[in-house]
């Protein structure tokens, strides 16, 4: 497996396209949903068989950790992954560290499986993940008996002794993550009794919906408050299970915008995840005077999916709330551009996680827009832009900073400026959209290589 990396050759120059966008296409799989199917898959007893799952860097890093933990993982030539798991408690203690890449969630979600199994394990990544906070899973997880030494500021490397029998969990989520509720259920799985998961704010619930598919018993009760308490019961028999994996709406979203800015543009995105904890940004581009319709909408492998229409539109300004924010997280950074080419001015709330991800997003999405010529400001933690009302300068130099949407985004800014935008590099973006620019050439984008 390659790692992606800064290179020459990565770089790129986007222009206007020459005419519309049009054309119907459907978008890789869902990324969360993948990397969730490969682990559980792995726990169960039995052949798993996945259809449409993401061939994107950060999901192979899972298929990766998953084989050097004992899984046996294949892929068959007409695109379906097969996974023999190990069962539950049957980890093998993995024979060199675990290199998780770019990817947070793989980092994440593993540390709960690491935590409950008696194996001693170590987990890197690349620079950006090497940055990325690790105690957020850490704290919670130090309860199930496993211990952890990591870099300062419980950064990776990490090394886990993990305990054969965890402590069931009990724990209020600080900051609304999934990736953190993920990974205190998965530790669950493996420790008698029940293991107990508050949010404040609901987060995406593919671990929730993809247990209960495998056989696990999982409720989920509402807070007046508006959370969530969800609780597992440990030592669930799971059983392998057939999943088909929806098209992602996090990668839809770039060419959903795409087609929104570049006039006269007409696409529909087939088969696309409409998960609601998902759809924050389809709600938000509504609000702006998106024109985006749902068709043909129908439950897929458990998941809610569906047909978009999108057409070219004139935006307006939105302010988007934080409590909008975990349905959208990954979104900001493309709905920054759309707030960039609108009328008028947004106001982007509660964005704090957006300093954790892949780069700091916060600045490096206000970045992106500054250098092309688009004024933004940050109050605490909110992100206000500028409108253009259609007419971005461009002509800047977008640092992606190891970040895929950061690179993405900057892709599709350059459809729409008056001068092209230069991306510094774009490789990256394999992590969660292989064959975006040949997918988005398709409708007539115009990248060149
Ligand atoms: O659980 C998941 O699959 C994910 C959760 C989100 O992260 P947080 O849990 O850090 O918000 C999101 O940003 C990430 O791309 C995928
Ligand atoms: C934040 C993201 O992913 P991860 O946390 O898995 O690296 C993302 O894909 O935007």
């Amino acid at each position: 497996m390659t790692q992606p990396s800064a290179s020459p050759s990565s770089a790129l120059r986007v222009s206007r396209p020459a005419s519309s966008l049009s054309g119907k296409i459907a978008v890789p799989g869902d990324k969360s949903i993948s990397h969730r199917a490969l682990m559980f898959a792995a726990l169960a007893k039995g052949e798993t068989r996945i259809v449409g799952l993401l061939e994107g860097e950060d999901v192979l890093r899972t298929a990766a950790a998953m084989r050097a933990l004992g899984a046996k993982i294949s892929r068959e030539d007409d695109g379906r992954w097969h996974v023999h798991g190990c069962g539950l408690g049957e980890l093998q203690e993995p024979a060199d560290v675990l290199d998780m890449g770019n990817s947070g969630t793989a980092a994440r979600l593993l540390s709960g499986l690491l935590a409950s199994h008696g194996i001693m394990s170590v987990m890197t990544g690349d620079a950006s993940l090497r940055r990325r906070p690790m105690k957020r899973v850490m704290d919670p997880l130090a309860g199930t008996g496993a211990t952890f030494l990591a870099r300062e500021g419980g950064r990776l490397p990490l090394a886990i002794q993990g305990n054969a029998q965890p402590a069931p969990l009990s724990y209020r989520l600080p900051v609304a993550s999934a990736q953190v509720k993920s990974a205190v259920l998965l530790a669950g799985l493996n420790a008698e009794g029940v293991t107990q998961v508050e949010e404040p704010v609901p987060t995406r619930d593919h671990t929730e919906n993809m247990l209960r598919h495998f056989g696990a018993h999982v409720t989920v009760d509402e807070t007046p408050d508006g959370g969530r308490i969800i609780r597992l019961e440990g030592k669930p028999r799971l059983v392998a299970r057939d999943v088909t994996v929806p098209g992602d709406p996090s990668s839809a979203a770039f060419v959903l915008v795409a087609a929104l800015l570049v006039p006269g543009s007409d696409v529909l995105i087939s088969n696309v995840g409409l998960n609601l904890l998902r759809t924050g940004l389809f709600t938000t581009l509504r609000e702006m005077g998106g024109r985006l319709d749902i068709l043909d909408e129908r439950t897929e492998g458990g998941e809610p999916v569906g047909d978009l229409h999108v057409r070219a539109s004139s935006l307006q300004a939105v302010d988007v709330p934080a409590d909008r924010a975990p349905s959208m997280i990954d979104e900001y950074p493309i709905l920054a551009v759309a707030a960039a080419y609108a009328s008028g001015i947004s106001r982007l709330r509660g964005l704090a996680e957006l300093r954790v991800k892949e780069s700091d997003r916060l600045a490096s999405t206000v970045a992106l827009l500054e250098n092309n010529g688009v004024r933004t400001r940050i109050d605490g933690d909110d992100l206000i832009i500028h409108g253009t009302g259609g007419h971005i300068p461009g002509g800047g130099l977008v640092e992606t900073h190891m970040d895929h949407r950061l690179a993405m985004s900057a892709s599709v800014l350059g459809l729409v400026t008056e001068k092209p935008v230069d991306i510094d590099d774009t490789a990256f973006i394999d992590t969660s959209f292989p064959g975006y620019f040949t997918l988005m050439n398709s409708l007539g984008a115009g990248f060149s290589a």
